[in-house]
């Protein structure tokens, strides 16, 4: 049974879809099961990583409870995806029924038994998207720039957290927080860095030893929709986020068997 972890901030550009999209290829690296889940209307994660997006099944069709789930799987060399493109943004309109914040829930539990790990791409924005991701997930992951509305954000994301926790997911654990495109040689990134320990340690959550550095060669990968482990394995954003991939499994994220 997979274990889904969402990639969350709603502050935009922070690294929630390159987080998902590498994340998602190291775990595949190490030999489990993944499955990528691209919740954001902007579709970004699907086009990384390669998936067809106009007239074809995405998230929006599953969530409408129009197909089911493993219909919208495409396959790929990278990881399993579940797509998304424009046509989720709708959504905040059109799903007014009661329990709105469990279809995304209930279609991956049936997905589950295939996947060892399930990583979701949530939107910049704390709606009704983003509500399903935590009400799915069974971890949330928050990256995060080193920046002071980086802090602000993951304040306001923190009582999103809490709600759900009360009302649709009361097991959701916070793995934590990393910072990304960080570099801890300037002064005010060490700052904003010890700042955002003493915030976490407030709200009661982690700050990730592990850190992602800036990289042009995840950039570049992206862009032409490779992955940057096959692209540029010795890359630093590769080293890094296998690092937080290790820190991750030291801090007890588990397959959930
Ligand atoms: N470590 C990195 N080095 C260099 N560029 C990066 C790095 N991480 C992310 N980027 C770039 O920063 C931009 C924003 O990243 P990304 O799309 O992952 O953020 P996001 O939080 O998902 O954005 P949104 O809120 O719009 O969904 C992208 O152009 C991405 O290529």
């Amino acid at each position: 049974m997979a274990a889904t972890i969402a990639l969350s901030n709603q502050k935009g550009g922070v690294g929630k879809t390159t987080s998902a999209y590498v994340l998602a290829s190291v775990f595949k690296s190490k030999g489990y099961r993944v499955l990528a889940v691209d919740m954001d209307p902007q579709g970004n994660l699907s086009f990384s990583m390669g998936a067809e997006t106009d007239g074809c099944a995405t998230i929006y069709d599953v969530l409408k409870g129009e197909l089911k789930p493993k219909y919208a799987v495409q396959k790929s060399s990278l990881v399993d995806l579940i797509p998304s493109n424009i046509l989720l943004s709708s959504i905040e309109l059109e799903f007014t029924g009661a329990r709105r914040e469990f279809l995304l829930k209930m279609a991956l539990d049936s997905l589950k038994p295939y996947y060892d790990y399930i990583f979701i791409d949530s939107p910049p924005a704390l709606g009704i998207l983003t509500v399903n991701a935590f009400t799915a997930a069974d971890y949330i992951l928050m990256p995060m720039l080193s920046d002071i509305f980086s802090l602000q954000g993951i304040m306001q994301l923190n009582e999103t957290i809490e709600r759900v926790r009360s009302y649709c997911n009361p097991d959701i654990k916070v793995l934590g927080a990393f910072l990304t495109k960080h570099n801890p040689r300037t002064r005010f990134s060490r700052e904003v860095e010890g700042t955002l320990n003493m915030v976490a340690a407030d709200l009661d959550f982690p700050v990730m030893n592990a850190y992602i550095r800036e990289s042009v060669a995840l950039r570049e990968a992206q862009s032409l929709q490779k992955s940057v482990l096959e692209y540029a394995p010795a890359c630093n954003a590769v080293k890094d986020y296998e690092k937080l991939a290790d820190e991750l499994f030291q801090r007890g994220l588990e397959a959930n068997g």
